[in-house]
């Protein structure tokens, strides 16, 4: 990248955005993870960082659909563009198309960037872009890119910015369910900033902050909406006995520790921890029924944050580092609740990391169905006769989901009882979950539930 001037006429926030943007496509760098360093490191104000946060994941999120919007103004094909002339161009086409932005300040900025970063022979031909692209509605824009397209998924694809196979799939899960009349629904919620949630740590979460906490969630007993605050000064104060967590991801790990009432001297295992945010929700949970917590992660950086996020609750729980497909070898008959949320697509939580809908392609799914099997079969050996696994997956493809289950049930047959896991919820929401499709599995779904789309299956040894 080349140095910038000190008469640099680009907002700090468009210019965050942009490397941010930039880093996404040449690094393969994380949005999520990366976007926070550089705010902080700019010394964005609230206002400039909620600005380059929705310049970078509005971009990156509808980056199909303006890369589409682009090629047909260029007339090329985008991959025949500078790479940081195109991102440039995709910064301008999002606050042309999506957000209010003044046209001249779109226009000139990402000129300014296109030039800055691309050549100085770039500047014109960014300029035309992006004053062809600003002279037709957001509405023509639509009819443009869909053109001749007449199959229904390709079209939504198109107009929703998702690849066609992800489309695909969240058909059929809706399908399954009876609900595929959801779908642009469902796209469009994956096109939106979500909420930004928070667990409080029951009984461990002092009472005046737990009063400051916000609106509480509509299904999770111990959820909290912030809507879209900074959760910073709120998580730091409860010494992390407050946390950030999406109100699905509560309800998986409340559906494990409240499937019955917890014994003293009950024994957990959370197979695959990393980061550890269901996994200090059943800390507390164990902690509180005389239950002991095994959290396992095998990515050791992983495990360290399973490490930091636990010593909220106690620093007496184990994280252990090995390879969860061995633990029926390691801890036969050992547990008597297991948490296997499995690694999976992470196809449920695509409005929280933007850019992973292009990251991700149909043999990840037959990858991980491989290892989601492994790991299960061996977490069932890992359970005491009785005793109750939870399977979840941050996934509403049907090959992570009731496909891996329907598989499983017919591994173990008699020796594995599938559980009314919709019972067992019914129990714990503050109100009635709207579910359909299959009645022993939970599946949530952010346009309809405003969680990220969690699959919950509850098993019991027999
Ligand atoms: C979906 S994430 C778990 C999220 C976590 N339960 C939470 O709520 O924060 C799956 C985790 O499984 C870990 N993992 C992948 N393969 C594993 C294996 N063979 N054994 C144990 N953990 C594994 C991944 O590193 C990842 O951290």
């Amino acid at each position: 990248m080349s140095p910038r001037t000190e008469t640099s006429r680009i907002q700090p926030a468009r210019r965050v955005a942009y490397d941010v943007i930039s880093a996404v496509s040449t690094s393969d760098a994380y949005a999520n993870l990366l976007l926070p360093v550089r705010i902080d490191r700019a010394k964005l104000s609230t206002g400039d960082a909620a600005l380059a946060t929705e310049l970078t994941y509005g971009t990156l999120r509808m980056r199909g659909f303006y890369d589409r919007v682009i090629s047909l103004t260029a007339g090329r094909p985008v991959e025949k563009i500078d790479g940081p002339v195109l991102d440039a161009l995709r910064l301008g086409a999002h606050q042309l198309l999506s957000m209010r932005t003044a046209d001249h300040a779109a226009v000139n900025e990402s000129v300014e960037l296109a030039r800055e970063y691309g050549s100085r022979s770039a500047s014109g031909f960014a300029n035309g872009v992006l004053r062809t692209i600003s002279r037709s509605t957001l509405e023509e824009w639509r009819e443009a890119v869909v053109g001749e397209e007449s199959d229904p998924d390709e079209k939504l694809a198109l107009l929703y910015s998702h690849p066609a196979w992800i489309v695909r799939a969240l058909r059929q899960g809706l399908d399954a369910e009876g609900r595929a009349d959801e779908l642009e629904a469902l796209l469009a919620a994956d096109n939106a900033a979500p909420r930004v949630n928070l667990v409080a740590l029951p009984h461990l979460v002092d009472s005046e902050i737990a009063a400051s906490l916000g609106e509480a969630n509509r299904y999770s007993p111990v959820g909290h909406d912030l809507g879209g605050g900074d959760p910073t000064a709120i998580t730091k104060r409860s010494h992390g006995t407050v946390r950030v967590q999406d109100e699905g991801s509560q309800l998986a790990a409340l559906a494990l520790s409240r499937v019955r009432p917890v014994e003293a001297g009950e024994r957990w295992l959370d197979l695959c921890a990393g980061p550890g945010g269901k996994a200090a929700l059943l800390a507390a949970e164990a902690l509180a029924g005389g239950a002991e917590l095994l959290a396992n992660e095998l990515v050791p950086a992983r495990a360290e944050l399973v490490r930091s996020a636990l010593s909220a609750v106690s620093s007496d729980i184990e994280v252990a580092e090995f390879d969860g497909t061995e633990v029926g070898e390691m801890h036969p008959a050992a547990f008597d609740r297991i948490m296997l949320d499995a690694p999976c697509t992470g196809l449920g939580a695509l409005r929280r990391r933007p850019e992973a809908r292009w990251r991700k392609s149909p043999r990840d799914v037959a990858e991980l169905s491989s290892l989601q099997a492994r790991l299960f079969d061996a977490a069932v050996v890992a359970l005491k006769p009785g005793g109750v696994l939870a399977y979840v997956t941050c996934s509403p493809h049907t090959g992570e989901t009731l496909g891996a289950v329907r598989a499983v049930a017919s591994r173990w047959g008699d020796d594995l009882e599938p559980l009314d896991t919709r019972a067992v919820l019914a129990d714990v929401v503050e109100h009635p979950l709207d579910l359909a499709g299959d009645p022993h599995t939970v599946q949530l779904w952010p346009h309809r539930h405003g969680t990220d789309a969690m699959f919950i299956a509850l098993f019991r040894r027999t």
